[in-house]
């Protein structure tokens, strides 16, 4: 068995090493990764993402490179300028309302990323469900100021109703990321006006098609999002970023950047803000375009025959 445990530059949500299982099969290498506290039953899509991988392959792309943000953990304002100057990308996300940051602090650190980005640049904060209503139109206020400008508030607070509520009393657009992951039907998110984008993950959406499904279900714009994987699980990510239908935002696919090593040697990194899109898979239309006559077709299955029963 193939597991690997990677040590993380910064502390990101808590955690300092990252560990997991690579599983490899007939259509490529899938990871399963899912938080060390997370309970088997929470871990069951995990697995289901990382056998589609390894076992099924994924649906042909529409793309072939994908815009991703760089992503600022709880850092100083400086080590925050220094992480989106050395990343190329033109948007970063930064994570807010954490326990050992104050809303003074959250506002230094995203100006200092407007610094590093210029204006054009797109900052996006996600604070993980950690607001109450109140506090949170507040919060997203003072930040979209000291930002100059916000894209999206990614789960200011826990609930779809507290969600709502929120974005009738702000103008910066909200993102649902956890409501998406744990309701039992993602279309309520958007009938309930919560959110204005939905962040989709592979791996606890339980695979790329299964991912699919639930942007079609919620009917809004999306951003694929990694869980913090090795180059691995980050190409399940962006299978599904070239397979939607259609991509507005940048994606939370950059986050190599948080992890000291990677298992694979052609790293997912971005360059110059964006990362390509796997393609090891033959397209069918491909395939069948080039698919020969039936003589040779007959030549190439005995052939495979006869060297398989040696
Ligand atoms: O979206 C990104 O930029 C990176 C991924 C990320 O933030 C994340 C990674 C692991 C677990 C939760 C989250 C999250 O979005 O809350
Ligand atoms: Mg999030």
């Amino acid at each position: 068995m193939d597991v690997y445990s990677l040590r993380m530059r910064t502390r990101f949500r808590g955690i300092t090493v990252r560990e997991g299982v690579l599983l490899h099969g007939p259509a490529g290498w899938g990871e399963f990764c899912p938080f060390t506290e997370y309970d088997d039953a929470e871990s069951a899509p995990w697995l289901a993402s990382a056998v589609e991988a390894s076992e099924v392959g994924w649906p042909s792309p529409v793309r072939d490179r994908i815009e991703v943000n760089t992503t600022v953990p709880v850092v100083s304002p400086d080590e925050a300028y220094r992480m989106v100057a050395a990343s190329g990308c033109r948007t970063a996300k930064v994570k807010v309302a954490d326990p050992r940051s104050s809303l003074v602090d959250d506002c230094e650190r995203v100006a200092a990323v407007r610094d590093a980005l210029g204006p054009s640049g797109a900052i996006r904060v996600d604070a993980n469900m950690a607001w109450e209503v109140d506090p949170a139109v507040d919060a997203i206020r003072v930040l979209d100021k000291a930002a100059d400008g916000l894209e999206y508030v990614e789960q200011p607070c826990v609930s779809i109703e507290e969600l709502a509520a929120v974005r009738r009393r702000v103008d910066v657009r909200i993102a649902a990321d956890e409501s998406i992951r744990r309701a039992e039907d993602p279309l309520k998110v958007a009938v309930a006006g919560a959110a204005d984008i939905a962040v989709l993950k592979v791996a606890p959406l339980g695979g790329v098609r299964r991912a699919l499904e639930v942007a079609e279900a919620c009917g809004l714009p999306c951003v694929v999002s990694s869980a913090v994987e090795t180059s691995v699980g980050l190409a399940a990510g962006l299978a599904l970023a070239g397979a939607l239908p259609s991509l507005e935002f940048a994606c939370g696919l950059g986050t190599m950047s948080l992890l000291e090593n990677d298992v694979c040697s052609a790293s997912l990194s971005p360059v110059d803000g964006q990362l390509p899109v796997p393609r090891s898979a033959p397209e069918p239309d491909l395939r069948d375009r080039f698919r020969p006559d039936e003589d040779t077709l007959t030549r190439w299955a005995a052939r495979l025959a006869r060297v398989r029963s040696r």
